[in-house]
């Protein structure tokens, strides 16, 4: 049993329009992801496609307006609200999308310190931290505004990185870093995941992200369309399964900058059937009939009645 299993999420916000109606726009529908002690899972796939929300729901923190079916297991056991409350930061920890997570009254060195929770020395484990990823020896003495974006950035990757979690959830740690400390960032997550954690790796940065995961997720419009080996992506991507996770690899500028025609839906307008029907050049009827389900294929998952 992996240690982190997601299946069925869905996650939609509620509106009130006037006094008494509200209205409830679903943004994930039927996600399903899964992560083991000991590997990067990467999660791809465009903006607005749902990335950020699992993370959020991973560690509880949606906003009040959400809500939230289908399950979330860790360790073997439904990740309540309460048992979240017990684990976050310890054992689940994230390293945010956006830096304004940082505590604005508190020095960034402190703030790090207080994470350690994996049995070392705070002050040895922050100060290391912080040498790896090139901040200099002074920045631990500021406050998160006296640091560049990169540079606190660099601090979350810090702070959970020494958080000693079995799960570590990381929405985009590395945007704007120079690609050395990129390379440190990654290969310290795939120390941690190497001495047995399970690390959720979001990137938009699909080659590095490949160079350190084992399994790759591919989200679309609010659904995994693809559960792949990181193996897969490899070549003119004919071992992927989705038609989308391959456009996604052949827009790399390495394979040829093929662009995808067409948008990802908005939540509120999604096709009947296939989320990914109206721009796949595989698409039949049939496609649009109902949303495919999620099956196993050559050792990975995808969301596709025509994949093989
Ligand atoms: N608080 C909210 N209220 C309403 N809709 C929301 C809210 N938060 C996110 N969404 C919608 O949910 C969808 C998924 O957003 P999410 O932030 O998870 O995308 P993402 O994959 O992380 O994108 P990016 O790559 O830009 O970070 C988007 O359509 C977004 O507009
Ligand atoms: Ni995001």
């Amino acid at each position: 049993m992996a240690l982190l299993e997601v299946d069925r999420l869905s996650v939609a916000f509620t509106r009130y329009d006037g006094a008494f109606r509200q209205s409830e726009t679903a943004v994930m529908h039927d996600l399903h992801v899964e992560a083991d002690r000991g590997e990067i899972v990467a999660v791809i796939g465009s903006s607005g496609s749902g990335k950020s929300l699992l993370a959020h729901a991973l560690l509880g923190i949606l906003p009040d307006n959400a809500v939230v079916r289908g399950t979330i297991r860790f360790d073997g056991e439904a990740l309540t609200p309460r048992r979240l409350e017990a684990l976050r930061g310890r054992d689940i920890a994230l390293v945010p999308q956006s830096v304004h997570y940082l505590d604005p009254l508190m020095r960034v060195g402190a703030q790090v310190r207080s994470a350690v929770h994996n049995g070392g020395d705070p002050v040895r484990e922050q100060r290391e931290a912080f040498a790896r990823l090139r901040l200099p020896a002074d920045a631990e003495k500021r406050y998160p505004h006296q640091l560049s974006g990169g540079m606190a950035r660099r601090v979350l990757v810090s702070t959970a990185t020494v958080s000693g979690a079995k799960l570590l959830v990381a929405d985009e740690p590395t945007p704007g870093l120079d690609p050395a400390v990129v390379g440190e960032a990654l290969a310290r997550l795939r120390q941690l995941a190497d001495e047995g954690a399970a690390v959720l790796l979001i990137s938009h940065d699909i080659e590095s992200a490949l160079r350190v995961a084992d399994r790759v997720a591919v989200f679309y419009a609010g659904t995994t369309v693809e559960l792949a080996s990181a193996a897969d992506f490899a070549g003119d991507g004919s071992q992927l399964r989705h038609p989308y996770s391959r456009a996604l690899w052949r827009a790399l500028p390495q394979n040829g900058f093929v662009p995808i025609a067409g948008f990802q839906p908005h939540p509120a307008e999604l096709p009947e059937g296939c989320l990914f029907a109206p721009r796949c050049g595989m698409a039949t009827a049939e496609c649009s009939r109902e949303r495919p389900a999620m099956r196993e294929l050559r050792g990975g998952k995808a969301r596709c009645i025509h994949a093989t």
